[in-house]
């Protein structure tokens, strides 16, 4: 495999929804990509449109509520964006594999575990129901459910949250997708049971030569799994580079500040830095650099004028006029 090639490329990605409020700009011109067998970790605080950005990617979100104006999602010669419906649902969970949150929100509580599991597969026409089982067994022991066969036939109530994750981790498997989406996998589930999540995925990862889009607002959470960083604040990419460059030499503000407010190990006995005001809604987002509001940092032209990217290292991209930022990188 070649390390620099490119599993999933995404240029320019705006997304709007129409509201009774008018139409927002969640999502404003946005370019990442996700490279082969690596994990990109998309972070920033509630509500700066992580989530929205992972299901626009297959274009989960309701056509009836949502415009995407511009931008182009390069996955495997097709612009998704372009895609037909046909297309769409033949990447959605054969290619390109989500797991949520929530795990009740991916599990019918009326349905049993192994009825779940084996649908995908099925669906896409992978085999018969006898090698879904199989692989289904396979996946849920993979994850550490012992007696697999067994729980097969139970149904989502008789598992605990943590189970049920791994469970939803197992049924995205089930295609061997090339790509997984995490969106805070690991958010509802105990801390004690969180790092033995993120280190699955790390082996999952490897086993299947996957690459993986992990969503997280915990920027400390991330640094354990990610390869990548990319840095999201009010609808836009604001930083993005190795995980090395992001965490050790952070440029950007609102990283910096991000990782100040982090509770880690370097902090104990430190007072924690809260980051001052909330992440504007994409009803009043701000003029210029949307961060500006809340930076300790802002020059003149922040409040007038949007920054453009910045390369500033081999692997680290900033859009900030602290660096540059007038012209395009
Ligand atoms: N259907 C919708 N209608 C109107 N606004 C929406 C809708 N879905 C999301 N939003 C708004 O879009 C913004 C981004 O939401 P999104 O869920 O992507 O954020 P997030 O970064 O994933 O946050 P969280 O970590 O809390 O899930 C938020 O301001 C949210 O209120």
């Amino acid at each position: 495999m070649n390390p620099n090639e490119k599993a999933i490329e995404v240029m320019d990605l705006s997304v709007q929804i129409k509201t009774d409020d008018g139409t927002l700009p969640i999502v404003s011109g946005i370019s990442f990509h996700l490279k082969k067998g690596e994990t990109l970790a998309l972070v920033g605080e509630s509500g700066c449109g992580k989530s929205i950005t992972c299901l626009a990617l297959t274009k989960l979100l309701p056509s009836n509520t949502t415009i995407y104006p511009m931008g182009s999602i390069l996955f495997e010669g097709n612009n998704l964006l372009e895609s037909s419906s046909e297309k769409l649902r033949s990447v959605r969970g054969r290619e390109i594999a989500y797991v949520f949150q929530e795990p009740f929100s991916s599990l019918n509580p009326l349905h049993k575990i192994g009825d779940q599991l084996i649908e995908s597969f099925l669906l896409h026409g992978l085999g018969s129901r006898e090698d879904a089982e199989k692989k289904a067994i396979y996946l849920l022991e993979r994850v550490g459910i012992t007696d697999a066969k067994h729980r097969l036939e139970q149904y989502p109530n008789q598992f605990s949250g943590g189970m049920l994750q791994r469970v939803c981790i197992a049924m995205a498997l089930m295609c061997d997708p090339k790509i997984l989406i995490a969106d805070e996998p690991t958010s509802a589930i105990d801390v004690t049971i969180q790092l033995q999540l993120i280190e699955l995925l790390k082996e999952l990862r490897k086993e299947h030569g996957m690459s993986v889009l992990f969503i997280s607002h915990d920027i400390g959470l991330v640094s354990h799994i990610a390869d990548r960083i990319a840095v999201m604040y009010a609808g836009k990419i604001v930083e993005q580079g190795s995980v090395d460059m992001v965490i050790d030499s952070p440029k950007h503000p609102y990283t910096k500040a991000l990782i100040s407010a982090y509770p880690s190990h370097e902090n104990i006995g430190k007072k924690l830095v809260t980051i001052e005001g909330i992440v504007p809604s994409p009803k009043s987002y701000p003029s210029g650099c949307r961060f500006h509001t809340r930076c300790k940092d802002k020059l003149e032209i922040c409040t007038t004028s949007i920054p453009k990217p910045t390369i500033v290292s081999d692997s680290q991209t900033v859009e900030c006029f602290l660096y540059g930022g007038k012209e395009s990188a």
